[in-house]
Order: structure tokens, then C-alpha cells, then sequence
């Protein structure tokens, strides 16, 4: 493998750090800006080169020892900024957002000057390296596994780096998972469930391990519809409840809900401060923020998702909360119109918005749009079609709602211009 010796320059969105040699642009793992780091050469490409750090010749301040030699698997992804101080790790983020907001969001002099100023990746209120309550883990040679890092090979791990103490007090590593194809764990306020995809017997072997107030499921491999109705329940009804500022949310087991412990509140207060008037949630869920809306402001909420589990949680939820909201079940690029609203919620998957759907907002009566991110690059690339499609940036605000890895939560406002 090829070697070289460089000082890398800038943070990347995705956790690396961009090298300008003079045969080109190197894209480094494992570096922080500043460091003057040897690199193993991993890919050649036409126009840049990947690489990770095999020693560190000048560190940077910020190092720390990698986090992931403690808990045991150093190889592991999905802890991008493991070797960082957690508050360096956010500046680099902020750095990382800033560069796809002039490359990608090509906003106007104006408001880069103001994110210049203002811009910052605020933490969540609780923080600390416990915080993931959602997890989906491989098996690999009968054993819990995760993706070794920058690679699609699974290896086995005995600690979960980043999981709520409840998903490793399970100990499911000391468990034999020969049959099934992977673990599915969902963490609420109380209790959580399990779901093992794979043969069905080797979800009974955990209903030892699994406590009494959890649920334990079985789903075939292979079926990735979830609301097909393929799951068959072992214990517990397969539910999780997650309360938000005194209003309960209660889900199905293996439907979306934020992952952070401190995500739902956060988002819903940045979102009820943002809208005006009444709202159309497209993305709902289970009712997270049109609930939270409906409740916190008065307005008169209408909530679309693709799933039908989502959305009878979501009319449920309300219910009980007490609030008047619509709930429709429809993918959000098949609505031929929405109904009149003053602002729009998106809160959609990584991928962003179809077109499609920035035209239906366009062609709305709506005056705002308020856009709910987990993708830097995606939430970017749609807010410059907003803008062409009318409709001006007027602020946006990141939270560090998945410490240590290479993702943040965006929240932005757009008014129709
Ligand atoms: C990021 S989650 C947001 C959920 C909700 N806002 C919350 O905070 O709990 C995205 C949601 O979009 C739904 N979804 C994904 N693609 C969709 C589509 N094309 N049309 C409608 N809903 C979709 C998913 O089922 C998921 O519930």
C-alpha cells in the first residue's frame, strides 16, 4: 500500500479531513485539521484519493485517544470523531456545514455573512457517549456485529459504542444469534423492544435477557416491509411511549422515532417557534411535531406519512393529547395538492425532498416552510431549489443530535419571496 506524509487542512462533511497535495485531493480519516499525519493510500479515484491515518506525526490539541479502543472495537464505523474532544468535534462540524452551505445551499453574500456570525452546532441538553436509543445490529458468526469502518464487513463487538445504557445492559454478545440476520433495538421512556430478523426460535432463546416490561419480536429476513404486518410478537405488545413536554407519544416498536434522547424536544421547540399559522407536517410519524404544534400554538395541524402504523400512533397521539389534527396516509409525492396552510413542516428520510414535493409546496398556498434535516448535503441541495422556486433562506440552526459521528440535525426557515 501506498504511504505519504501531509498536513491536512479542513474538515469534510462525513467525518474526514480534505488534504491538498500536489497530486491532488486526499479525503483523510482518522485526522484532525492542523495535524501533520502519515496516511495509508485505501482508494484512488479520478479526481481525489481516500486515505486513513496510520501514525500521527504532529497532533493536533483536540486529539483524544480513540474512544473506541475502550469499548473494545477499534474498527468499528459510524463513530467518525471518536479521537476528538466532543466540543472540537462540533466546531468541525460547523466548519464542514458551513462549506455545503456556499458549495451546495449557494446562498446569497448576505446570509453567509450572518451564518458566518451566528451560525453554531449546539449540543443537546444531556450530553455524554450513551445517547443512541435506536440501534440495528448485524450478526455475523452467530455473534452482535457492526460494519468495520469505511468497509461493508461486519465484526463481532461486545459493547455498542454510543447505545443507551439499556441496549448494552442486555449482553447480547454473550448470546449465540446463529439463524438470524440481524437485531433490531428500540429503547422508550420505560421498557423497549427487541426484534430479531432472522429464524423465529432464535428470538426465544433471548427472552431470558430481554426484561419483563420490554417486548421481544421475530420478523423473517428478507421482509423489509415493515407494515406488512410480518412480525410476530413474543412478549410485550410492541410498543415504545416517549413523553415531550407532558404529552405522551406511543408507537409501534419498529417505527421511526428520533434517536437522540433530547431530539424530540429540541426539534418540536425549534419547530413550534418557527411556524406561522396553520401547518401541514409532511414526514409525520407518529405526530411528533404537528401534535406538538397543534398543542403549543393553536394552530390547526394536517400530518402526512407513508405509513399506515406511523399514522394511526400519530391519530392516537393526538388524541390523547387532547389536540383537533388530520392525519393521511400517503407517500408525499403522490399528493396531488395540499391543503391550505400557512407553513409547511418537512421533516423527510436522508434523501431529501423528490422534486415532485417542492412543487407541491410551491404550488401551495403556503408562505413558509420550515425543513427538519438529518443530511447535510440533501437539506443543502433542496433549500437551493427552494430558493429557485421561490422562496428566500432566512435562518437555520444545527444541533449535535448524534455526538462523536459525522451527522447533525438541521433546522431551517424559508419564506415565499
Ligand atoms: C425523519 S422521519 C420524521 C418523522 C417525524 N417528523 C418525527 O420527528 O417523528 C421521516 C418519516 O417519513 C416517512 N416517509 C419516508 N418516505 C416517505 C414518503 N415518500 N412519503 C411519506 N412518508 C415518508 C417515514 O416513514 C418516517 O416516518
Amino acid at each position: 500500500m501506498n504511504h505519504v506524509e501531509l498536513t491536512v487542512d479542513a474538515p469534510a462533511a462525513g467525518g474526514e479531513s480534505v488534504a491538498r497535495t500536489e497530486d491532488g485531493v486526499i479525503f483523510v480519516s482518522g485526522a484532525i485539521p492542523g495535524e501533520r499525519v502519515r496516511v495509508e493510500i485505501t482508494q484512488t479515484k479520478k479526481s481525489f484519493s481516500r486515505g486513513r491515518v496510520v501514525e500521527v506525526c504532529e497532533p493536533s490539541p483536540h486529539r483524544v485517544p480513540d474512544r473506541r479502543i475502550a469499548w473494545g472495537c477499534p474498527d468499528v464505523g459510524g463513530v467518525e470523531y471518536a479521537h476528538v474532544t466532543v466540543e472540537h468535534s462540533r466546531e468541525l462540524k460547523r466548519l464542514a456545514a458551513m462549506d455545503q452551505f456556499s458549495r451546495i445551499g449557494k446562498f446569497d453574500r448576505d446570509l453567509m455573512d450572518r451564518l458566518k456570525r451566528e451560525f453554531r452546532v449546539t449540543p443537546p441538553h444531556h450530553d455524554g457517549e450513551e445517547w443512541r436509543t435506536r440501534v440495528q445490529l448485524a450478526v455475523t458468526g452467530g455473534r452482535i456485529g457492526m460494519y468495520r469502518a469505511g468497509s461493508h464487513e461486519t465484526v463481532p463487538v461486545t459493547h455498542v459504542p454510543l447505545a443507551a445504557p439499556a441496549i448494552n445492559d442486555l449482553n447480547l454478545h454473550q448470546i449465540d444469534l446463529t439463524g438470524a440476520e440481524r437485531v433490531e433495538i428500540a429503547v422508550g421512556d420505560t421498557g423497549g423492544a427487541v426484534t430479531v430478523v432472522g429464524r423465529e426460535e432464535v428470538a426465544h432463546k433471548l427472552a431470558e435477557v430481554v426484561p419483563p416490561e420490554w417486548s421481544l419480536m421475530s420478523r423473517a429476513a428478507g421482509r423489509r416491509n415493515r407494515s406488512a404486518g410480518r412480525t410476530t410478537l413474543i412478549a410485550g405488545a410492541g410498543r415504545v411511549s416517549h413523553t415531550v413536554r407532558g404529552v405522551t407519544f406511543d408507537l409501534d416498536a419498529e417505527g421511526f422515532w428520533q434517536v437522540h434522547p433530547d431530539a424530540a424536544d429540541i426539534l418540536s421547540r425549534g419547530v413550534v417557534e418557527r411556524v406561522r399559522g396553520d401547518v401541514v407536517d409532511l414526514f409525520c410519524g407518529a405526530g411528533l411535531l404537528a401534535i406538538m404544534v397543534a398543542r403549543e400554538t393553536g394552530a390547526r395541524v394536517w400530518g402526512v406519512e407513508g405509513s399506515s402504523l406511523a399514522i394511526a400512533s400519530a391519530r392516537a397521539n393526538a388524541q390523547r393529547a387532547g389536540v383537533e389534527a388530520t392525519f393521511d396516509v400517503s407517500r408525499v409525492e403522490k399528493l396531488g395538492a395540499l391543503t391550505d396552510a400557512d407553513t409547511v413542516v418537512v421533516d423527510p428520510p436522508r434523501a431529501g425532498l423528490d422534486p415532485a414535493v417542492i412543487r407541491l409546496i410551491a404550488s401551495s398556498t403556503c408562505k413558509r416552510v420550515v425543513y427538519v434535516s438529518c443530511d447535510g448535503a440533501t437539506f443543502c441541495r433542496d433549500a437551493q431549489r427552494l430558493q429557485n422556486s421561490g422562496f428566500e433562506c432566512r435562518d437555520i440552526q444545527a444541533f449535535d443530535l448524534f455526538p462523536l459521528t459525522a451527522h447533525v440535525e438541521f433546522i431551517g426557515s424559508f419564506d415565499r419571496v
